[in-house]
Parts: structure tokens; C-alpha cells; sequence
């Protein structure tokens, strides 16, 4: 079912400073900030050659990595995104596993224009899986 790693996500509580940092001290290529209020995020990407970091900040008065950076204040790894085939197929059989798909079970657009889904993080030994659909 699961596919290449999309992208590795880190929450950070300043995205200017996040992306400066990977862009003049880890000379990595960083894209823009893209604002996604349907996410309650604003995200920059890292591009690397096998895969990409996404850099997190929040946006909004209920953005979902709020309470992750009041636990982790100066930031930390978030999720990891993997890609499926088909979403809604991964999506019922996961269910039918058991797992916790989040937001109702029902596909966002993502940042890159395609359906995700995320896994609740105590049924993935403690990591927030996003699927995003190939
Ligand atoms: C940019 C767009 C898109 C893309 O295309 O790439 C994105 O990536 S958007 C990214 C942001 N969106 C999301 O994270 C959506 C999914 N997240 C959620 O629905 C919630 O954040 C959550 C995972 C269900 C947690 O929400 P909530 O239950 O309200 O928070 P708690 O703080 O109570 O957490 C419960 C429990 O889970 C632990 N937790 C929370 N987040 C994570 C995490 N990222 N990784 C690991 N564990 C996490 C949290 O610590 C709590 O555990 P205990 O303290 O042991 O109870
Ligand atoms: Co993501």
C-alpha cells in the first residue's frame, strides 16, 4: 500500500527563521511560504534530491500543530507523508484495520494539489501519518 515518502514535516515556531536556516546554513533550496488556511498552516518546502522536509508554521486561531509546538516550543518533527495509489482503497482498508483515519475520513486537497488523509499518531506508534494520493 505504501508508496515513496512525499516529505518529512517539522513544526517550527518562526518560518522565516526555519527556512533562512536550512536555506543559508544547511544550503538547501526552499520554496516560498505558501499560506493554506484550510490546514491552519503556512508551509515552506526544503527540496532534496531523494525527498522533501516540509517546514510547518501555524496559521489561524486553531491551527492543528498549535498544541504540538506548546509541547515543543522550539519545534520538532511532525509527520511523516507517504504516497498511495489510491487514497480512498488505503483510507477503507485501513479502517477496516482499525486505525483512526482523522477530520471524518474524508480526503483535503494538500499542498501540492493532490487528496491527503492523516492517521492518528497513537495507532502509528506515536507518529501523525499523512497519505497523500500519487
Ligand atoms: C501543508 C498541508 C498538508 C500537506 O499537504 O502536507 C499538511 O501537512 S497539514 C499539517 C497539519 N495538519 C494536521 O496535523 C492534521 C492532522 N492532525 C490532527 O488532526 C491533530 O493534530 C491530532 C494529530 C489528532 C492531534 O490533535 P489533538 O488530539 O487535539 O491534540 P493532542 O495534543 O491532544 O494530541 C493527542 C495525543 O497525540 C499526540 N500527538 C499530537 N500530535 C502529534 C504528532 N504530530 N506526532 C506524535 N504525537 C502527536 C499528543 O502528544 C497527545 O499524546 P499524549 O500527550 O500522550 O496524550
Ligand atoms: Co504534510
Amino acid at each position: 500500500m505504501l508508496g515513496r515518502v512525499n516529505h518529512i514535516a517539522i513544526a517550527v515556531p518562526d518560518l522565516t527563521s526555519a527556512a533562512a536556516a536550512y536555506r543559508d546554513t544547511l544550503g538547501a533550496a526552499v520554496s516560498q511560504p505558501q499560506a493554506l488556511p484550510e490546514h491552519g498552516v503556512t508551509v515552506v518546502f526544503v527540496e532534496l534530491p531523494n525527498t522533501k522536509v516540509e517546514l510547518l508554521e501555524p496559521l489561524g486561531e486553531a491551527s492543528p500543530i498549535a498544541a504540538f509546538l506548546d509541547k515543543n516550543p522550539s519545534g520538532g518533527m511532525h509527520h511523516i507523508c507517504y504516497e498511495v495509489d489510491d487514497i480512498v482503497g488505503a483510507r477503507d482498508r485501513l479502517i477496516e484495520a482499525g486505525a483512526r483515519v482523522l477530520g471524518g475520513g474524508q480526503p483535503k486537497t494538500g499542498a501540492h494539489g493532490k487528496p491527503v488523509l492523516f492517521l492518528h499518531p497513537k495507532d502509528f506508534f506515536g507518529t501523525l501519518i499523512e497519505l497523500e494520493q500519487a
